[in-house]
């Protein structure tokens, strides 16, 4: 028996509030109680009441509550319930039930308080059978479907509208996307207007179309996309820092034609003064070219020897454009010291090649397929009280809708690889396949994957350096909570949850990736960190480092051409026409222009890297770890900006400020 104050808090997006009833009971160890209160929760509000409760409830587990409604069902947004009890001559004590959720329907939802995870053991199995019941139901909300073959598997929802009320974009980022979409597409309209009657035979003309540049850098890589040294740097710390790997050897696909040995001695001097880099697109070898409106489009597999200089400079030094094969045993090398039209035209090949690695693999693949793997298998296999949900989940806010509209307007039959993309048409299915093959756990842990490419330590590499110290952070923000609920590895190992969640990921989302180097368990806290850590990091700062830079390196079109009209150059002599011919079209340029502003533009909505408001765990020892984790980006953000003061192109996109705090775009 005693007093008690509830608070009802409700979401503050638009729609979050409700004309429908609520009702609300009060659970605690030896009894429940109805508290017969009627009331119309209202958007962004907490509305108080006090009850006093003759029975001796015992300590609170439980909220329950149900939404009643007469005529109109109408959602309601609930962030949590909070109860102060008042108890003869003890303190007021406050306990949390969280929500962040949308309550539909007139069913009964149950919500444990949050430190329930902790005494679940003692608690006479009422909290093991809300989990079960919890999950059950999750089960059947959140379902695994193969899209492709061969690629992760992906939340099954034919469209976003298939998807759960609580994967969806809340209002405010679904008004603002569709917009943006009109915008876009009226864009591509006025420009096709605007250039019907232009000409459409020099680089200069991609200016009619480039209005204004959406970004400083995109303006400034219209002005130096031909330096041979803007265009390395790109492989550093562009849009796709993920392929570049310090050289252990000449690759043996490089056949060094008769009469260039002189090439071959300045290669093997670089490589012995451990200074010779490369990048291989060897995985685009045979795919499948797309048919545009009726015109083939041509695809490359290049190889990029590259040098690194003493002042950080990343310098092109041979281009080899395809595979030696039986119709081309010694392909030719191309070379900065080539007539200028020849050259540009052999790096744009190797720009054309990377756009479709990136967009691929490095940021479809690697980052949005994987986060969608992580958001089901965590909606599967972890209820809402366990302390991984509460730490994952704000990290997978959207990626289901955003992954799903990615399905069905970008990748699909008809979108934009179809129509715009060279290995659109099936070829990037292809290639989305043989990454998929390629993908490893150590590829998504950065001291794994910049160790194996000899990146570390590498001054001018400051996606690099930037990676290592947000993994850093991370991994002591993900080993604070873990310690607080995982007293020893032991209560790992016996977390029947913990290790049904590795299990669905390996083998189910990635099917049966322990080929590959994924765990099927969880034996200690160190490996469950290991894996939850490359999960945040992930849904953060790798996919803002893939996904930012869109708007800055894609909207000037020749410095990463969506597509290519004509097949790659077998000699030197090239003139303007042939790379006018070969670059994307005006139509195919404003469909890439388009793209890539809607997905790199900042997102007003934008929740930052660890600065979530949903309170899922309570008590000052997550706090602190939360507060720690902040400081820490705080301090990494300084340090970003004083770097970047001194450099003439700004590393921006792993700043913690400017990193989402989820997949959402
Ligand atoms: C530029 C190619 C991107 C390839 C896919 C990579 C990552 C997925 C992407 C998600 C996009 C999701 C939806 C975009 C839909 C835009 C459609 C606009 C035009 C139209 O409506 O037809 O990550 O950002
Ligand atoms: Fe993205």
């Amino acid at each position: 028996m005693g007093r008690y104050r509830v608070r009802v808090a409700t979401g503050n997006s638009a729609f979050s509030g409700s004309n429908n009833q609520v009702q609300l009971w009060l659970v605690g160890l030896r009894a429940e109680v109805e508290l017969g209160l009627r009331l119309r929760p209202a958007r962004g509000q907490m509305e108080d009441f006090e009850v006093d409760v003759s029975e001796d409830l015992g300590p609170l587990q439980f909220v329950k509550l149900r939404k009643i409604h007469l005529l109109i069902k109408d959602a309601w947004f609930c962030n949590h319930i909070t109860v102060w009890v008042f108890e003869q001559s003890m303190e007021e004590k406050e306990i949390v039930f969280p929500c962040y959720r949308w309550v539909e329907g007139d069913g009964i939802i149950c919500l444990p308080e949050t430190t329930a995870w902790m005494i679940r053991n003692e608690s006479q199995g009422l909290f093991q059978k809300h989990q079960e019941e919890e999950l059950k139901a999750r089960r059947t909300l959140y379902g695994w479907v193969s899209w492709k073959k061969g690629i992760p598997l992906s939340v099954a929802a034919a469209s976003e509208k298939d998807l759960p009320l609580d994967a969806r974009f809340h209002e405010e980022k679904k008004v603002d996307f569709e917009r943006t979409r009109v915008v876009g597409v009226t864009e591509i309209a006025l420009k096709r207007l605007y250039t019907l009657l232009s000409s459409w035979n020099s680089l200069e003309d991609f200016d009619q179309i480039f209005w204004g540049g959406k970004s400083a850098l995109a303006k400034r890589v219209r002005l130096s996309w031909k330096d041979d040294d803007f265009f390395g740097y790109q492989f550093l710390n562009g849009v796709n820092p993920t392929l570049l790997r310090k050289s252990s050897s000449l690759p043996t696909r490089l056949v060094i034609p008769p009469g260039t040995e002189d090439l071959k001695a300045q290669l093997e001097r670089k490589l012995q003064e451990g200074c010779l880099f490369e990048v291989d697109f060897s995985l685009l070898a045979g795919i499948q070219a797309n048919v545009i409106q009726g015109e083939r489009q041509h695809l490359a597999a290049p190889l990029l020897m590259l040098k690194m200089e003493p002042d950080g400079k990343l310098l092109p030094m041979v281009i080899q454009l395809q595979l030696p094969g039986s119709d081309s045993p010694v392909p030719p090398l191309f070379l900065p010291s080539d007539p200028s039209l020849t050259w540009l035209l052999a790096k744009a090949w190797v720009k054309n090649s990377d756009f479709q690695l990136h967009e691929l693999q490095a940021h479809l693949l690697k980052t949005h397929l994987m986060a969608e793997v992580f958001a089901v298998a965590t909606m599967r296999c972890l209820p809402g009280m366990h302390p991984i949900f509460k730490l994952l989940i704000p990290h997978l806010r959207y990626t289901l809708e955003i992954n799903t509209r990615a399905r069905t307007k970008l990748i699909s039959n008809g979108g934009f690889f179809d129509q715009a993309v060279n290995t659109g048409g099936g070829g990037h299915l292809d290639v989305l396949r043989r990454a998929t093959t390629c993908l490893t756990y150590r590829s998504l842990c950065p001291p794994d994957d910049l160790a194996d490419r000899g990146l570390l330590g590498v001054p001018s590499a400051f996606y690099a350096h930037d990676a290592v110290r947000l993994w850093d952070i991370i991994s002591r923000y993900v080993q604070g909570i873990v310690q607080l609920h995982y007293l020893e590895d032991e209560v790992v190992r016996s977390d029947p949850e913990l290790q049904a969640w590795c299990r669905e990921i390996t083998e189910i989302g990635l099917c049966k990736a322990q080929e590959r180097g994924f765990p099927v368990s969880f034996q200690s806290r160190d490996e469950l960190c290991h894996f939850v850590t490359m999960c945040i990091f992930t849904c953060t700062a790798q996919h803002s480092a893939v996904n930012q830079g869109q708007l800055d390196w894609y909207t000037w079109v020749p410095n990463a051409p969506c597509t290519m009209r004509q097949p790659p150059p077998t000699t030197k002599d090239v003139t303007l026409e042939m790379v006018m011919a070969t670059m994307p079209n005006v139509h195919q340029a404003c469909i890439q222009m388009t793209i890539s502003w809607h997905l790199g533009r900042f997102q007003p909505d934008m929740v930052p890297l660890g600065h979530h408001k949903e309170q899922y765990f309570s008590g000052p020892g997550p706090q602190a770890v939360l507060n720690r984790f902040q400081e820490d980006l705080y301090t990494l953000e300084r340090e970003i900006v004083a770097r970047n003061e001194s450099l003439d192109l700004p590393y921006e996109y792993l700043k913690p400020s400017r990193i989402e705090n989820s997949i959402t775009i």
